[in-house]
């Protein structure tokens, strides 16, 4: 493809080559300097570009009407070319109206004024002197026409305008002088150009000057009349384009942009707002009064309905001198109701929103810089960002939701549009140490439930209870030891809001004590103790709290902040008192709860029930669990069938703090799931499915086993803490010495733990043991036989044979270091039975085998195996077929085996012929 050159293009636009390569360059196109070339396609691209700008710039008067006659197709693609198709057409239409009802009077206005002036102007042809040296001189008559046409919308409002009737003047007489003087304004965007040629419009009145000047002259005139009538007929319709930047304030430019950026905006936009991207209010009120400074700016339409337009901003580049350059797209474009979107979950890379919005990279690139990004083609944009880029070019960029951000936007709306947080009782967990009375206080104060004594009291264990207590209510979790806690907790789930400490007093702090302290501290949750058993003669309650304070729980009467209780479950005493303690504490909490959004909670049991199905007790958190709520429950979805209680009543619903056996479940959820009502089924599903999905891939993810090869990686990962063996030896003291050895390896952060251990050969049911339990197998001088090697290694299960415990030990060591660098790998190549033997004279006893699997190969070392058990490791030393030496015997064939340096052997062994594969050093 041929090249154009900048210089080239730059003629043809009447630009100079520098000028048109910094707008370029501005535009997003890909060329370094105005010495570039660029392919055919982009030189079109670029033509049609320029030419679009000309046509847009003088979207006003005359030349609007005349331009589109003559080159509509090229105006209509300028302005449409960020429109999707639908776009287009209702842009065109809105545009024939528009102009037809604006521009048409107003033209005929406008022409007859403008013959007049250039009557007058033919009567002073000679030039002013202020105008600066033609920069392209030696402009021919089309050039200077389509010149005119470009730089309208560079030089200002006032070039545009002209422009038309230089054209339209320049065929005549008078056409010599307009030439040279057009030229001056194709290239004005120059250097200091605008402000000279503004006054050489202005101050010209007093000499003639002015007239030969046509182009300037006309255009002042033209900028006037138009904002006026323009803004009249356009009103209601599309919305027009605010005027142009004006490179320097010229007063007579002033007035025009005011009026028609504002009017334009207002009148035609039928009461729409119109806001300025990153500007604020005081900025959109100059932006307003000056339209011509509104370069850079994204602009976004309000239309009552909600429909919202964004403008494309315009491109101004600020001179050297502070004021801004021409802009080079004098179109804002602005994309009408746009109803072209982009979903982005999370983050969307430069290059594919370009791709999404069919717009080039380098022009999201250019885009971005505007908006102070600098980013490349692969840099992901947050969706924030996406939006504000993407705006630019006509577009929405909405957040694709995922079914977790569904259900977490469905919260936020709960939590947004619920309704009052009301005070709700307090979800207590008892633990202490073993014998120190925390069942007995349970019962204790289930006696004191007011409503036990009318339903029965509680008659079904379900894992929490509520109970109405005197002093309130309240809940209890009842899940069986400190490691429920803490498994629900490590699954995400905060579901106390107390710790009762049963301490007795007559033991004092012991182990579990000590470990529920901590289990509590770290999940940030208070503590109120009960110092128990304080009927008993040693009891000594002061020693508890002597003791407990030590670990930072002193007592309130001692300056604390530990409310400390005095009970005697057996007796009954002091069980109202820690009840009303610990709605104390609980009124600190200040729990509160939105009963009336849809129901929250955690799972704090679930089993499968031979009747029932599946059923998980609940405790709601947020909102009111009914009857037919759909819900998903940690990966598993469901319509609540019925909701029980824990005295076995079926209950109509479940606010906060109260528990409840759920059931109508898909399957069986995890203590510490989440359960949440959502708003339908099919939502429920869905997130159901989705989350099913996930746990098999991650669950596929960490399938691999372990071996001694991937242990230190397994080892980082947190998957493993400990490595677990199944031992295999030929003899028992081997197993003896292995696994004393093998404890003595383990360190702190990995443990060696031996599953299993046996004499003999290394079975299939060994292989499913470490299969099951993630276990590799290490064998002294035994081998599995080839069934159970295949099935090791369909299961994946690492099998090592070590012929002295020294180099097992060697090897777990190095694997427990990530310094296991196996320099060899020993590839077994095939197995044959030993079927006769032959004893031959000097050379020793010859096996008659036959392969059965793989093959042997000459060359190859040699195992002897006597019932899986190696008796001897070396190499053959001979191979024949009937009488000839052969390098290799494949499975189903018979040969003749010699071992060297071993004639043991015995009809019924097995040879394993293997070879050592050298293996790279991996880190
Ligand atoms: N004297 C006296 N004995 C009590 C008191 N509270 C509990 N006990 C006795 O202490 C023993 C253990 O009580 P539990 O309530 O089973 O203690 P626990 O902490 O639940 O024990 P585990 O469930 O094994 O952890 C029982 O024999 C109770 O009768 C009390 O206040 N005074």
């Amino acid at each position: 493809m041929s090249k154009v050159r900048i210089y080239d293009l730059a003629k043809e636009a009447g630009l100079k080559s520098k000028e048109l390569a910094d707008k370029l360059i501005a535009m997003g196109y890909p060329i370094a300097s105005h010495s570039s070339s660029v392919d055919e396609d982009m030189a079109a691209d670029i033509r049609k570009k320029l030419k679009g700008e000309a046509v847009g710039g003088t979207a006003e008067g005359r030349i609007e009407l005349r331009s589109r006659a003559e080159q509509g197709a090229a105006k209509t693609k300028t302005v449409i070319r960020r429109r999707s198709k639908a776009d287009k057409e209702e842009a065109a239409k809105r545009q024939e109206e528009a102009e037809a009802l604006a521009l048409e009077a107003e033209i005929q206005a406008l022409e007859a004024r403008l013959q007049q002036e250039e009557q007058a102007a033919k009567e002073k042809p000679q030039e002013a002197p202020a105008v600066e040296e033609p920069v392209e001189p030696p402009v021919e008559e089309p050039q200077a026409a389509k010149f005119a046409e470009m730089n309208v919308e560079q030089p200002s409002e006032q070039a545009p305008q002209s422009e038309p009737v230089a054209q339209a003047e320049t065929p005549d007489e008078t056409s010599e002088p307009a030439k040279v003087e057009a030229t001056p304004f194709a290239p004005p965007v120059d250097e200091v150009v605008p402000p000279q040629v503004i006054q050489a419009q202005e101050k010209p009145a007093d000499d003639e000057s002015r007239k030969p000047r046509q182009l300037a002259k006309v255009v002042g005139r033209v900028v006037i009349p138009v904002p006026e009538k323009r803004t009249k007929p356009v009103a209601g319709k599309r919305p027009v384009r605010p005027p142009r930047p004006v490179a320097g304030d010229a007063p007579t430019e002033i007035p025009v942009p005011k009026e028609d950026g504002r009017a334009d905006v207002k009148g035609k936009k039928k009461g729409k707002r119109v806001v300025a991207i990153g500007g604020d209010e005081e900025e959109l009120g100059r932006k307003g009064a000056k339209a011509g400074k509104k370069g850079g700016k994204a602009r976004v339409e309000f239309a009552p309905d909600g429909d919202v337009e964004f403008m494309r901003p315009r491109k101004g580049k600020k001179k050297r001198d502070g004021r801004k350059e021409l802009p080079e797209q004098p179109l804002i474009a602005e994309t009408k109701a746009i109803k072209r979107r982009i979903k982005v979950v999370a983050t969307i890379s430069v290059g594919d929103l370009a791709k999404r919005m069919g717009v080039k990279a380098s022009e999201v690139i250019a885009a971005l810089m505007r908006l102070g990004v600098l980013a490349t083609l692969n840099q992901a944009l947050d969706v924030d960002t996406a939006a504000l880029v993407a705006a630019d070019f006509g577009y929405e960029v909405e957040q694709a939701m995922t079914e977790e951000l569904e259900v977490e936007a469905l919260q936020e709306q709960e939590a947004e549009m619920g309704g009052e947080a009301l005070p709700r009782p307090p979800v207590v967990t008892v633990m202490g140490h073993v014998d120190h009375g925390k069942t007995s206080i349970l019962d204790a104060i289930r006696k004191t439930d007011v409503a036990a004594g009318e339903a029965g009291g509680i008659t079904q264990h379900i894992g929490a209870y509520h109970v109405q207590a005197p002093s309130g209510d309240l809940t209890f979790v009842d899940t069986p030891g400190h490691a429920a806690f803490t498994e629900m907790r490590s699954r995400g789930a905060k579901v106390t809001d107390i710790v009762v400490l049963v301490v007795a007093a007559d033991d004092g702090v012991m182990d579990q004590t000590k470990e529920a302290i901590a289990h509590s501290k770290a999940a940030e949750v208070p503590i109120v103790v009960a110092v128990n058993k304080i009927d008993k003669d040693n009891a000594d309650p002061d020693r508890v709290k002597r003791e407990l304070s030590d670990f930072g729980l002193i007592p309130e009467e001692w300056g604390g902040q530990t409310i400390y209780c005095l009970t005697s479950a057996k007796k009954g005493v002091g069980i109202e008192e820690l009840l009303e303690s610990i709605q104390l504490q609980a009124e600190i909490l200040e729990l509160r709860a939105d009963p009336s959004r849809k129901a929250k909670g955690t799972v704090i049991e679930a089993q499968l029930h031979k009747g029932r199905g599946p059923v998980a007790t609940v405790l709601v958190q947020e909102g009111t669990l009914r009857p037919g709520d759909h819900f998903v429950a940690g990966i598993y979805s469901g319509k609540v069938r019925m909701l029980i209680n824990e005295r076995g009543e079926q209950v109509q619903e479940a606010g906060p703090s109260i528990p409840v056996e759920v059931q109508g479940l898909s399957g069986v959820p995890q203590a510490g799931d989440e359960f949440i009502v959502l708003t339908d089924e099919k939502m429920a599903k869905s997130v159901a499915n989705a989350r099913q999905l996930k746990a098999r891939e991650t669950e596929l993810a960490s399938a691999s086993k372990v071996s001694l090869d991937n242990l230190f990686e397994k080892m980082a990962e947190q998957d493993v803490k400990e490595l677990r063996v199944i031992l295999r030896a030929d003899v028992q003291g081997t197993l003896q010495a292995f696994g004393q050895a093998a404890e003595n390896l383990s360190t702190k952060a990995i443990r060696v733990r031996s599953l299993h251990e046996g004499t003999g050969s290394i079975t299939e049911n060994d292989i499913h043991l470490a299969a099951a339990s993630d276990a590799i197998i290490i064998g002294f001088n035994v081998r599995p036989t080839v069934k159970v090697k295949e099935l090791a290694e369909r299961e994946g299960v690492d099998v090592r044979s070590y012929d002295v415990i020294y180099h097992a030990l060697e090897d777990i060591e190095k694997a427990m270091v990530g310094m296991l660098e196996p320099t060899f790998e020993e590839r077994v190549i095939g197995t044959a039975d030993v079927r006769e033997t032959f004893q031959v004279p000097k050379v020793g006893t010859i096996a008659g085998c036959s392969v059965i699997a793989g093959k042997i190969e000459r060359n190859a070392r040699v195992r002897v195996l006597r019932e899986g058990v190696v008796i001897y490791t070396g190499r053959i030393s001979s191979l024949r077929r009937f009488k000839d030496d052969v390098k290799e015997v494949l499975t189903g064939f018979e040969c003749g085996i010699g071992v060297e340096h071993f004639n043991d052997i015995k009809i019924g062994d097995n040879l394993e012929a293997f070879v050592l594969d050298e293996v790279e050093a991996t880190l």
